[in-house]
Parts: structure tokens; C-alpha cells; sequence
């Protein structure tokens, strides 16, 4: 085990934490070495999680960060916001690499995460010093660093089908609406009217318009891309379903572009990179092109007619948005080839 890493996941009782050990139990260079739960010490994850009975042999480690130094050296923090802004000053400081997949590392400014979240802010520092890993923009920045903020679900989406265009001043982010939506597996594992069966299924809603704690990410991000303050206008919904986001994108073009020309630009941006798939003329992606996998999936529909560009992007929400991507960054953090342990197709249909 000389080289191996070992790793540790915090929350690993959530959707984020268990689709991490799915991930890294195919791993090659690395040992799940504690899975650990507030609430659920000593027993075993597959007492909850059916699926790995038999697969996880190891009893649920409480939150003793000692314990934690002595058995990892990268840890994993898939729990809720508020709750990692107070757990990973602590790891930090025994030394422990930090990849957290909460909200509450990737705004810059506390005041605005304040505003945001409703939560304290975590230390100034720690805000500076969190790298945030949208992994196929900001993948050379990762590496080497000890502690990286995971993006948000909706952003990844959002912001992954955005930049290119952005960067190359094809779109107006001034004239920018994104319409996305999610699964019901975004909103975690607890138990809320929201995620009721009789109240979800068969249901269709928007949820947090203008308010939803994912606006100043994207606003932040296109601002640094754009060069330049943008505001959007970013709509979630809810879809009965368990997996997925689609967001749909409406920008004003500059100049004339045709589609081909999109397809080319996107194309030669993300030459290289694994995870990003563009589709063909006249194609725009499906949340089930993606299902279980690391893959996002972008489409475009140029229209000469108003002057606008629709662009449509797909991620799983539990993979590329969370767990996915945060393997991703741990392999760039670490050096290794970004796809390690990810290499799983989508699960089809
Ligand atoms: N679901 C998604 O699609 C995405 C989620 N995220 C973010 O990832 C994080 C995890 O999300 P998700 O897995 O869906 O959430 P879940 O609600 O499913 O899981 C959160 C886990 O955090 C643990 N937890 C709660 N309180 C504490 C505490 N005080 N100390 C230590 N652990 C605690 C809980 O486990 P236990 O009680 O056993 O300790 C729980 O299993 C959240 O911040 C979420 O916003 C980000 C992108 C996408
Ligand atoms: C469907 C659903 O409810 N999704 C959640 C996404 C939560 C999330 O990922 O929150 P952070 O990125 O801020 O940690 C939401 O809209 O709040």
C-alpha cells in the first residue's frame, strides 16, 4: 500500500457520501480507509444502504478528527452547509488534504455568503485559500493545494455550458436567463414535503426563483470568465425524477453564429477533456446520456432569427455535480490522470 492514498469520507451516510465509496471502491490508487457518520457510529453503512452490504465491511467511524489524522491523509466532507464550514478549519489544521463538496468554501466574500446561505461565514482565510474546482476550467489551479471547494450541481451545468462562449465574447452575459432543472436526489437524503412521493410525483415546480443560494457561484465565476460584473436571471425546478439536471441557457449572440460554429468553438475548448461531450448538429442532450456517469453533455440551437443562442447542458447531479467531480479534482490534486475511477459509462436507459 506505499503509494496509496488514504481516504477518508465524512458524510458518507448522504447521497454525496455514498456515491463517493461507488466511485473510489473502483479506484486504483486509493484506500476508503473510514467512512464516518455523526449519528450512526459503529454500525455498518449497509445496515442503511442496502446495496453495499457485504461491499463495506467497515464500522462507521464517529467525527474524531485525531482518528481521522491517524487513518487518512485526504478527506472527503459531503455534509451540509454550515456544518463543513465548521468541520474543515479543524481538518485542515491536523494536516488532512480537504476536498469539500458543500457550498460554504466556494463564495469569496463571507458577506455575500452570509446573505446567501443564512449561515456564519467560515474564517476570511479559509474563503481565500479554498480553490474552487470546476475541474475542466480551473483544473491547473488544483493542483498540489491542500483544500478545494467542489461546485455547486447547478453550476457545474450552468457554467460549463457558459464559459467558452463567454471567454471567446460570442454571448452577451448581460442578456443571460438559465432555466434548470433537478432530480430530486439534489436535495439529499433527508425527508421534507418537498420530496414527498404524493407531493413530487407527477408535480413540476419552480423552487427559490431569485433566491436560490446558487446565483452568486455562477455570478461570481461568469464575472472573473467575462472580465467584467454579470448578473443573471437563474430559474430552478423541480422534476420528479431521481437523477439528473438540465439547464437550458438563453444568451443574445454577438455577430452572426451559426451552430457549427458553436460546436466548433466548444469543441477545440475542451479538446482533451474526457468529461465534456459535445452533441452533433440538430441534437440536444437528455438527462439519461449522462445517468450515473462524470459526463456533461452540451447542445446548441443558434437562432438568426432573434439573435439568441439556447444552450442546453446535462450532469447527473450526484457525479459530475458532486462526487464525480470531486474524484476529478482529487486525481489533478494529486497529479494522476483526471479520469481515474471515473471511467464508468452512463447507465442506460
Ligand atoms: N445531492 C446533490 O446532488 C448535491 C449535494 N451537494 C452538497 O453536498 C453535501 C452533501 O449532500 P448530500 O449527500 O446530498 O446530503 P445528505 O443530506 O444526503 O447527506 C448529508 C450527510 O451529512 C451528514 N451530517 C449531517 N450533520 C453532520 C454533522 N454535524 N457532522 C458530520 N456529518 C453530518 C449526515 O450523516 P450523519 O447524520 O450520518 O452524520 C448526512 O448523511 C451538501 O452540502 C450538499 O449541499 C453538492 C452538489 C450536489
Ligand atoms: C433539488 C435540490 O433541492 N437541489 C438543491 C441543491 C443543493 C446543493 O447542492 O447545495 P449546495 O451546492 O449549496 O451545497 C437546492 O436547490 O438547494
Amino acid at each position: 500500500m506505499g503509494n496509496t492514498l488514504r481516504v477518508a469520507i465524512i458524510g458518507s451516510t448522504g447521497y454525496g457520501g455514498v456515491e463517493l465509496i461507488r466511485f473510489l471502491l473502483g479506484h486504483p490508487n486509493i484506500q476508503i480507509t473510514s467512512v464516518i457518520s455523526s449519528s450512526s457510529s459503529g454500525s455498518l453503512l449497509g445496515d442503511g444502504f442496502p446495496h453495499l452490504r457485504d461491499i463495506v465491511t467497515d464500522l462507521l467511524d464517529g467525527v474524531d478528527v485525531p482518528l481521522i489524522r491517524e487513518k487518512s491523509d485526504l478527506v472527503f466532507t459531503a455534509t451540509p452547509s454550515g456544518v463543513s464550514a465548521k468541520l474543515v478549519p479543524q481538518l485542515l489544521e491536523a494536516g488532512l488534504k480537504v476536498i469539500d463538496l458543500s457550498g460554504d468554501f466556494r463564495l469569496k466574500d463571507g458577506a455575500l455568503y452570509e446573505q446567501w446561505y443564512k449561515h456564519d461565514a467560515p474564517p476570511q482565510e479559509l474563503l481565500n485559500e479554498a480553490v474552487y474546482g470546476l475541474a475542466e476550467i480551473y483544473g491547473e489551479e488544483v493542483r498540489d493545494v491542500p483544500f478545494i471547494s467542489n461546485p455547486g450541481c447547478y453550476p457545474t451545468a450552468t457554467l460549463l455550458g457558459l464559459i467558452p462562449a463567454v471567454k471567446a465574447g460570442w454571448i452577451d452575459p448581460a442578456t443571460l436567463i438559465v432555466d434548470a432543472k433537478s432530480g430530486v436526489s439534489g436535495a439529499g437524503r433527508g425527508l421534507g414535503l418537498t420530496v414527498h412521493y404524493s407531493e413530487m410525483n407527477e408535480n413540476f415546480l419552480a423552487y427559490k426563483v431569485n433566491q436560490h443560494q446558487h446565483i452568486p457561484e455562477i455570478e461570481q465565476v461568469l464575472t472573473r470568465e467575462a472580465g467584467k460584473p454579470v448578473t443573471t436571471t437563474f430559474t430552478t425546478h423541480l422534476v420528479p425524477m431521481t437523477r439528473g439536471i438540465l439547464c437550458t441557457m438563453y444568451a443574445s449572440v454577438n455577430g452572426n453564429r451559426t451552430n457549427a460554429e458553436f460546436i466548433q468553438l466548444y469543441s477545440e475548448f475542451y479538446k482533451g477533456r474526457k468529461f465534456v461531450r459535445i452533441s452533433p448538429e440538430g441534437k440536444w442532450p437528455a438527462t439519461k446520456e449522462v445517468w450515473g456517469s462524470n459526463y456533461c453533455n452540451i447542445g446548441f440551437a443558434a437562432d438568426a432569427r432573434t439573435g439568441r443562442v439556447t444552450i442546453v447542458s446535462v450532469i447527473d447531479n450526484l457525479v459530475k455535480g458532486a462526487a464525480g467531480q470531486a474524484i476529478q479534482n482529487m486525481n489533478l490534486m494529486m497529479g494522476w490522470n483526471e479520469a481515474l475511477g471515473l471511467e464508468l459509462t452512463p447507465a442506460f436507459p
